[in-house]
């Protein structure tokens, strides 16, 4: 049992784009953090900024982050998710759209914020932008579900600071139970990480069960 409340209120357009601008100014100031050669004295007045701010913000805390409105596309309501949420600073984003053919695809480039070994892309991190892709693979075709099992093969590494595209698609369902294979691609178009995953739709959300 979650600690975070299931019910969510629903962001207007308009406090949406607000909050989507001020996540994208903190993702710069994480970036500006892990980067910054300014000396302690002024690391210091900038934390004592920040802190202040920070209780600016919580000033008016939800007790779990909002969602949009997404019609029929369900998966997309995730305005906080940690991989495509445009509100969530530690989110690169990864913009990702479902083609007709149920193939979702997406284009990032991640910052140094994302670095595992020096240069490259944490493994973790590719893990975790795949988890998210296939699982909305397999959410397009017609059975969301939790990740059940994830593998993941490094081919090459992922660069930082480039572009990277992502593609994911579901091939085949069995019951409750649906299989999903992607990839992430570097801008030369070489695939650096494939994975493959099973996703299963929990029995209390069969319909009708
Ligand atoms: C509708 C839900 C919301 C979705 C909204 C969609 C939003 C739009 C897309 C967004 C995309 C997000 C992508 C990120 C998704 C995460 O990150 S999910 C977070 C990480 N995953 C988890 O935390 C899952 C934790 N595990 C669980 O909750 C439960 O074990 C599961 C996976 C739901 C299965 O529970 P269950 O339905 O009670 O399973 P159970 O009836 O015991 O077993 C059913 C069958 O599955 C097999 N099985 C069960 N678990 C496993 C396993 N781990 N490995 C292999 N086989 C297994 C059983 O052996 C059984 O097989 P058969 O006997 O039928 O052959």
């Amino acid at each position: 049992m979650s600690g975070i409340p299931m019910e969510r209120p629903l962001l207007g357009e308009d406090e949406a784009a607000a909050l989507s601008a001020l996540a994208a100014r903190v993702r710069e100031l994480a970036e500006a953090t892990v980067l910054t050669a300014v000396g302690t004295a002024e690391a210091a007045a900038v934390a004592a900024e920040i802190e202040a701010l920070t209780a600016r913000l919580a000033a008016g805390r939800r007790d779990a982050p909002p969602f949009v409105p997404s019609g029929e596309r369900r998966m997309d309501r995730q305005i906080g998710n940690p991989v495509t949420g445009a509100l969530n600073p530690l989110a690169p984003p990864v913009e990702l759209t479902v083609g007709s053919d149920g193939i979702v695809r997406g284009e990032f480039t991640l910052s140094t914020v994302y670095e595992g070994p020096p240069s490259y892309v944490h493994g973790g991190v590719s893990a975790m932008v795949l988890d998210q892709v296939l699982g909305m693979a397999a959410a397009a075709s017609g059975t969301p579900g939790m990740t059940a099992t994830l593998e993941t093969r490094y081919r090459r590494p992922t660069p930082l600071g480039v572009p990277l595209s992502v593609e994911a698609k579901a091939s085949r369902v069995e019951g409750r139970k649906v299989y999903a294979s992607g990839t992430i691609c570097g801008p030369d178009g070489r695939v650096t990480v494939e994975a493959t995953a099973m996703f299963i739709m929990p029995q209390r959300f069969v319909p009708h069960s």
